[in-house]
């Protein structure tokens, strides 16, 4: 597949803290990617710098053959590269339903309530929300918000997904539903880049991982290498979970 996301030589500074340092990464279509590292490592920052939110102070990003470093967040979404947030935050009074399709009407803006509230109700049935539809969002629990939180991302029509924590806070029947929602999306083709903490669901669903670490890509490649590798270790897995997973996979 050809390369849909490249990053080259990106690095973010906030005043005195380097968040990303002169990262290069290539991203073909239909790789389901697993960004992983320590906390403040520069995840998030990664993440935002590809979508406008904090844009890189140096390097380029090209999206699709075209260069974005300087779009703002909403052109970003408007060409195709969609996010879940951390912590998630829905109009608290709208339904459900107006949630997602307000999302469906931000990205085709010419489009009628009717077939944004239509599209909505087939991205609230994916994530399994549908009787949820009517529900103000204030009233979901935190699972059903980040299912919620998928919805709106897909009913932007995105062409690469980033997921930033969407199995935080939830239990482990929670994780598996959730695992499988983006199983199901990776077997529709689509691109998606996941910040991810649960190596379980990482190894599970990714077919790369990248590690971060001070800013700075400190590897890149199949999850049976990286998860041997001893940088990452070092950094993040720890000795305990390599010990623990030595001779698997
Ligand atoms: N807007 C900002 N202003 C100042 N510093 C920031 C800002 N955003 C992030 N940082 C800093 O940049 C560094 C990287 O943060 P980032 O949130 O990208 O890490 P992360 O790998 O996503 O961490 P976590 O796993 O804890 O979410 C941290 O030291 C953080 O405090």
């Amino acid at each position: 597949m050809p390369e849909i996301l490249t990053l080259a030589g990106v690095s973010r500074r906030f005043s005195g803290l380097q968040a990303l340092r002169d990262v290069n990464l290539k991203i073909a279509g239909g790789e389901i990617v697993g960004l992983i590292g320590p906390n403040g490592a520069g995840k998030t920052t990664l993440v935002n710098t590809v979508c406008g939110v904090t844009p890189a102070s140096a390097g380029t990003v090209t999206f699709a053959g075209r260069d974005i470093t300087r779009l703002k967040p909403y052109q970003a979404a408007r060409l195709g590269l969609a996010r879940t947030f951390q912590i998630v935050q829905p109009f608290a009074e709208f339904s459900a339903l107006d949630n997602v399709a307000t999302a469906a009407l931000f990205s085709r803006p010419g489009q009628s309530l009717k077939v944004a509230r239509e599209n909505a109700r087939q991205h609230l049935a994916f994530v399994g929300l549908d009787g949820q539809a009517d529900q103000p969002a204030a009233t979901l629990t935190l699972a059903m918000r980040k299912r919620l939180e998928l919805a709106k991302a897909l009913a932007m029509s995105p062409k690469i997904l980033f997921l930033d924590e969407v199995n935080a806070g939830l239990n482990s029947a929670e994780v598996e539903k959730a695992t499988a929602l983006i199983r199901q999306l990776a077997a529709g083709g689509l691109t998606i880049v996941m910040i991810e903490h649960l190596m379980k669901v990482v190894l599970n669903v990714c077919t790369r991982i990248v590690v971060l670490h001070n800013g700075e890509l400190i590897a890149d490649g199949a999850p049976r290498n990286v998860v041997r590798n001893p940088a990452v270790i070092d950094a993040y897995l720890g000795q305990q979970y390599a010990q623990r997973h030595a001779g698997h996979g």
